[in-house]
């Protein structure tokens, strides 16, 4: 069927079309340059009809998908058929159009179950179930070819629900999902007073509802962090929303991870999975593989590591070539507890030299980039070259001796358990709802993409991660954390979600002010708000000479009086603690003193804090600045003391009433010096000129 203009017509035509034909379903239009083909799916029925001087006019309005609506002209048709011609198109496209909507009406059901899916959704819908539900969608359209504008007629209502949900997937779920979170905090304000110690407040009840694929808390000191994991894990449960068994919380340190159950069991939830990442690996192989898997004595026993290293040593050092590469690096460095001056093969036993050996060893094992990498990006670096040329051939050795007793040590541990989990993670993961990770910023490379393997996988319903964290108290660099996991947390997880707690309980605001500014002296590190609930006018961070100890200790202990007082002493490193902490402690009864490292504080409180022997070369501690280790666990750009400024922030953060940093009055550190010289509200009984001098 065509309707064509005359051969006159035609020449007056020129450019424009001159001929319409209906072609099974479809309209054909021609003109001089083309033909073009309409289907009825992107046409809309209608032909108007306009007479000129001397012929007829057709036009037709489509509507591409991928273009804005087109309108079509047809000129010069002979007049007297004109009409009849587009009645009998409008028939065929009735007829058409009749049979899509009997079709559609096949299919409405599955389309109607389709939108209550998200209708009826209960919780909060997570990226990834948008996600799903949109490629289900699109499979179904697909399949029943059901077309826009019939189920837009047909079904007006049905038809903005589902293309909405399609087109505009993310404000819907944006909106659906606040609008969940505020008829939950609703629903459940009177439990959230009562969940734990104190009431929470509105920044952790919105944190513990935050329920994406990947979540990240993100918050200072003191902030609560702890609490709205507790009170995460007792709502999920207490909300019916899964089962106790199906939630897994992890903590870096067997400590953190037993104080996380004792915590959950206090609160009357029983249940919960709770492990440390090492236990949780070994578990995840025994069950995916079916198999025994042990730790190596060689890992975890001193006295083993000794031996074995001992005797690998004495072995390579009695071949001619070792002993000429370590002569010829003794030659221009020197290593701790090697002398070239004796045979190497009778020091093989020697401590200093083993602890220098097994700390290069374990951090070259962390390293996830190839031997090959690890070689480019040293390039130049002699002393780090020749450093990794000594110690490669020994970690070779000891994952073969690994390899020989088929066990594991804790870095290949996460590493075959995120081999496996990799490849079979469905039927693992499947069995949680919920992996929560405490101290985030303490994750490495290895950690994560265990967690990945966990949470991965094609499955209905991976779990979620949800970690808390804070990035300015990363402070485990020399055991493999890398702080960029956290800081970049939505490079790694672009639909990821991070929230934020606003107060800390621990400190008053003169703590904060201090430890506030001072650990966003470096702009690596991320700003967020932490505002003190307890204001205070007095400064309560001082400066004191080291001498003085035991004086502020007395001053303490005296206006203490009989209220049970905790003070917490740290120091850089194990030979900071006080000779007389013992005598200390049997003088002064009413107050409960302790010592840890300043890492060793990390996650603890007490009424008052002493930082001690904050003196150069001593806090922050000196590094080495050259040589393999400091190759490998240098980061770019980095403001220099990075990680010793973390830490001292952690010190700074443990007193809940008044800190005290003592200082060599002669060589206070940089630390001591930048908390006078900057506008820190400090108090200082340390000479002006030695704090001044740059
Ligand atoms: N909403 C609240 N009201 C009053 N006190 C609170 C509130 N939330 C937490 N706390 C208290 O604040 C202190 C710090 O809490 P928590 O240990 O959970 O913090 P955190 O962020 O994990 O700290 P850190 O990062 O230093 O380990 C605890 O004594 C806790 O009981």
């Amino acid at each position: 069927m065509k309707l064509t203009a005359s051969n006159l017509a035609q020449w007056f035509v020129q450019g424009d079309h001159y001929s319409i034909a209906l072609d099974d379903n479809q309209l054909v239009f021609e003109s001089k340059q083309m033909t073009q083909t309409v289907p009825f799916s992107i046409w809309d029925g209608q032909c108007r009809v306009s007479r000129g001087l001397v012929w007829g006019r057709l036009t037709f309005i489509v509507s591409p998908a991928d273009r804005p609506a087109q309108k079509i002209t047809v000129y010069g048709l002979p007049w007297n058929h004109v009409h009849e011609f587009a009645e009998t198109l409008s028939e065929h496209y009735q007829a058409w159009l009749g049979k899509q909507q009997n079709k559609f009406m096949l299919v409405e059901p599955e389309l109607i179950a389709l939108r209550d899916e998200l209708r009826d959704f209960s919780g909060f819908l997570r990226v990834e179930d948008l996600k799903a539900w949109q490629v289900k969608a699109q499979e179904v359209f697909e399949r029943c070819g059901v077309l826009p504008q019939v189920m837009a007629t047909a079904n007006p209502a049905l038809y903005q629900s589902l293309y909405g949900w399609l087109q505009n997937g993310e404000a819907q779920r944006n909106a659906r999902n606040t609008a969940w979170r505020d008829e939950e905090l609703a629903r459940w304000s009177t439990w959230f007073d009562g969940v734990e110690s104190s009431p929470l407040n509105d920044s952790q009840r919105q944190a513990v509802l935050m329920d994406d694929n990947h979540n990240l808390l993100l918050a200072g000191a003191g902030s609560g962090k702890t609490s709205v994991l507790m009170a995460r894990a007792q709502y999920l449960v207490a909300s019916q929303q899964t089962e106790p068994s199906r939630i897994l919380m992890l903590a870096f340190g067997k400590k953190a991870s037993e104080e996380m159950a004792e915590r959950l069991a206090k609160a009357g939830l029983n249940g919960v999975e709770t492990s440390t990442f090492h236990a949780f690996a070994l578990k995840a192989i025994k069950e995916i593989s079916g198999q025994d898997a042990n730790i190596a004595p060689m890992a975890t026993d001193e006295e083993t590591k000794h031996s074995w290293m001992t005797l690998w040593l004495a072995e390579n050092f009695a071949q001619p070539a070792v002993e000429k590469r370590w002569l010829k690096h003794l030659a221009q460095w020197s290593i701790p507890g090697l002398s070239a001056e004796r045979p190497l093969v009778e020091q093989a036993h020697e401590a200093k030299l083993q602890r220098w050996l097994w700390r290069l060893v374990d951090l070259l094992a962390q390293q996830s980039q190839s031997a090959t990498a690890i070689k480019a990006s040293i390039k130049g670096d002699e002393k780090a070259e020749s450093e990794l040329a000594l110690v490669q051939p020994v970690l070779k050795g000891y994952l073969a001796a690994l390899k020989a007793q088929k066990a594991y040590d804790f870095n290949s541990l996460i590493k075959e358990a995120t081999k496996l989990l990799s490849k079979k993670s469905e039927a693992f993961g499947a069995r949680y709802d919920h992996i929560m990770v405490d101290e985030y910023q303490d994750i490495s490379p290895a950690r994560l993409a265990l967690l990945e393997a966990l949470c991965g996988g094609k499955r209905n319903r991976a779990p979620s991660l949800f970690a808390v964290g804070d990035d300015w108290q990363a402070i485990y660099r020399f055991a493999g954390s890398d702080v960029s996991l956290t800081t970049g947390f939505m490079s790694r997880f672009p639909s990821g979600v991070i929230r934020y707690l606003d107060t800390t309980y621990r400190f008053n605001s003169q703590i904060g002010a201090v430890a506030n500014t001072f650990i966003q002296v470096d702009p690596q590190q991320l700003s967020k708000p932490l505002d003190s609930a307890r204001e205070q006018k007095k400064k309560a961070v001082h400066l004191m000479p080291s001498d003085a100890v035991e004086s502020v200790l007395e001053k303490l202990a005296k206006s203490a009086g009989d209220k049970p007082t905790s003070l917490l002493l740290m120091g850089r490193n194990n030979a900071n603690k006080p000779e007389s902490l013992g005598e200390w402690q049997n003088q002064y009864p009413n107050l409960s003193i302790s010592y840890v490292t300043a890492h060793g504080s990390k996650g603890l409180e007490a009424d008052y804090s002493f930082i001690l022997d904050v003196d150069d070369g001593t806090f922050p501690a000196k590094s080495s600045g050259e040589g393999l280790e400091s190759a490998l666990l240098s980061v770019a750009d980095e403001l220099e003391h990075a990680e010793e400024r973390r830490l001292f922030y952690v010190a700074l953060t443990r007193a809940r009433h008044e800190c005290w940093v003592f200082s060599d009055p002669e060589k206070p550190s940089i630390f001591a010096k930048e908390l006078w010289q900057g506008s820190y509200p400090v108090t200082s009984k340390l000479s002006k000129k030695v704090l001044q001098a740059v």
